[in-house]
């Protein structure tokens, strides 16, 4: 299993007033090469069971393992590590610099690796040309249409051969032909064999075929109808 919770609970600013209980015992499998929609109302906690699993922060309770290695016992520098070897992101507004161009935006992630120079462009000539962008290589990152964006941003959450892929509403600002296009983008994605969570309440995403299992959040919990 590469995504185990259980009795997950987070609870920010703990003790303090404005304590907020965001996620209360959540159980929660996913194997490795399936793909997961995480589905719920503004609020509900999608984003926080996101930045666990995506070993941004440790579960306030419960016991988190995210590829073989159990949240709460990594210390902080270890965490991060743990976390650029394992996790790709994807956000809602693609979080692209667009002064930097699509090549350089694509190798970012490799930066606090170590990798050299030539071996990051060589991986992201790499991607660049399995996504059908190489010939923007060179050009800023906001001078670029849309789709190609959408392209750069799943280049960039692959650079470093991560396991599992995790997208915060990916097509909240997509239209329905680019929306339709990500999924097809993350079925041949898990069809290499990656683990894809993905939050969104868009049918396009969670009526798709490729999702094996949608889980619905409410309150913080898992939401069982
Ligand atoms: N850093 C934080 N500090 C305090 N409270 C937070 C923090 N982040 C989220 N929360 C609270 O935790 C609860 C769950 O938020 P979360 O962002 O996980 O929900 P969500 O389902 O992703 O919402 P949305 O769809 O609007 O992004 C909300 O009540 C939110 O206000």
């Amino acid at each position: 299993m590469l995504i185990e919770l259980s009795g997950v609970s987070k609870i920010y600013n703990q003790g303090r007033a404005n304590e907020v209980r965001a996620l209360s015992d959540i159980d929660l499998k996913v194997e490795q090469g399936s793909m997961v929609c995480l589905k719920g109302p503004s609020g509900s906690g999608k984003s926080t069971l996101l930045a666990i699993i995506g070993c941004i922060f440790p579960p306030t309770s419960g016991r988190a393992v995210i590829g073989a290695r159990q949240l709460a016992r990594l210390p902080d520098r270890f965490l991060t590590l743990h976390r650029r070897e394992t996790i790709g992101f994807i956000f809602q507004r693609f979080n692209i610099l667009p002064e930097l161009t699509v090549l350089d935006n694509i190798a970012l992630p490799l930066l606090p690796l170590g990798v050299s120079p030539k071996e990051r462009k060589l991986r992201a000539q790499e991607l660049l040309e399995r996504f059908s962008i190489s010939h923007r290589a060179n050009f800023p990152a906001g001078q670029i249409s849309g789709g190609e964006l959408q392209r750069v941003a799943i280049a960039r959450a692959l650079i470093n051969n991560q396991p599992i892929i995790l997208a915060d509403e990916p097509t909240a600002h997509l239209d329905t032909v680019l929306s339709r296009e990500f999924m097809e983008i993350m079925q041949q994605l898990k069809d290499t064999g990656k683990t894809i969570v993905i939050a969104s309440h868009d049918p396009l995403v969670f009526e798709h075929p490729a999702i094996d299992r949608t889980v619905t959040i409410q309150d913080g919990r898992i939401h069982v109808s």
